[in-house]
């Protein structure tokens, strides 16, 4: 039985494009939930897909609006077995729910910090004064927002409508057209013949134009590169690990090739995986 591990606890955004994969992937299924297990941590989900705990791991990669979810893509650059299978494309409506009647009786709001970024500007112009606390996800403050009547939290109506709580203004994502992409990581590689592809590297250390090199690979090939996005090595200030989007499968030869080519002008590379985008 597939055990889906995913950013919990229940009613995240995160659980909506689990339970979308299981549909499309499992539709005769009937129990989703029983396969269902939150983590209160993107990290603790992904070890769990890593260790075994489940098959696989769903977690947010990148926002429309605030772009990439650093906690993921350093997980995915440090995990040594996992692939990416499927991504997942959710339209994103954030709601303030609380148990306050009006704007002026909340003291403090909670919300992961997607949440409370994608909706910096209503914020700023309703609750200029109010306390904002990061949470792991949208849902951990929800408890608090059961039991104090001055707090409030950031999250999706179907969140309100699990811990049945009030929501007193939605929605209050500052751009109507908010989206989300998610990826199921398992331990497996599903295809080769994905219509996107994935894969990161680190550069040699100390090399004028050391990102040139492997632009110039695809450039080459005339190979469309859909994404880029930089992340920190964490070995010392100004070194970097690019993660690259790729609009096609990996074995089209142009692509295979270039990969060939890559290793010799990277210090390592990873091919995150091949996969559909639903
Ligand atoms: O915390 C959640 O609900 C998540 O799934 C992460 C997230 C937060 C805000 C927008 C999209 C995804």
């Amino acid at each position: 039985m597939t055990m889906i591990a995913y950013l919990g606890p229940a009613g995240t955004f995160t659980e909506m494009a689990a339970l979308r994969y299981l549909q499309l992937k499992y539709p005769d299924l009937e129990h989703y939930p029983s396969r269902m297990c939150p983590y209160p941590t993107i990290s603790q989900a992904i070890k769990a897909a890593e260790n075994g705990e489940v098959e696989i791991a769903v977690v947010p990669i990148e926002n429309s609006i605030q772009g990439g979810v650093t906690m993921t893509l350093d997980s995915l650059w440090q995990s040594e077995l996992l692939q990416i299978q499927q991504a997942i494309v959710l339209p994103i409506a954030h709601a303030l729910i609380t148990r306050a009647e009006k704007l002026t009786d909340i003291k403090t709001v909670y919300s992961h910090p997607q949440g409370l970024a994608q909706c910096q500007q209503w914020l700023d112009q309703h609750l200029p004064t109010v306390q904002q606390i990061a949470t792991d996800s949208t849902t951990e403050g929800l408890h608090t927002v059961a039991e104090d009547i001055t707090a409030a939290a950031i999250a999706s109506e179907r969140a309100a409508e699990i811990y049945n709580l009030p929501i007193l203004e939605f929605p209050i994502n500052d751009q109507p057209d908010n989206f989300t992409r998610f990826l199921v990581l398992g331990r497996t590689a599903t295809t080769t013949q994905g219509t996107h592809s994935s894969l990161a590297f680190s550069l040699k250390r100390n090399m004028p134009g050391a990102l040139v090199k492997p632009l110039l690979v695809f450039a080459d090939r005339q190979i469309n590169l859909s994404r880029i996005e930089s992340r920190p090595t964490k070995r010392s200030l100004g070194e970097y690990i690019f993660f690259i989007d790729i609009d096609a499968p990996i074995d089209d030869p142009n692509f295979y090739e270039a990969l060939q080519e890559l290793q010799s002008v990277t210090e390592n590379l990873k091919i995150l995986g091949s996969y559909e985008v639903c």
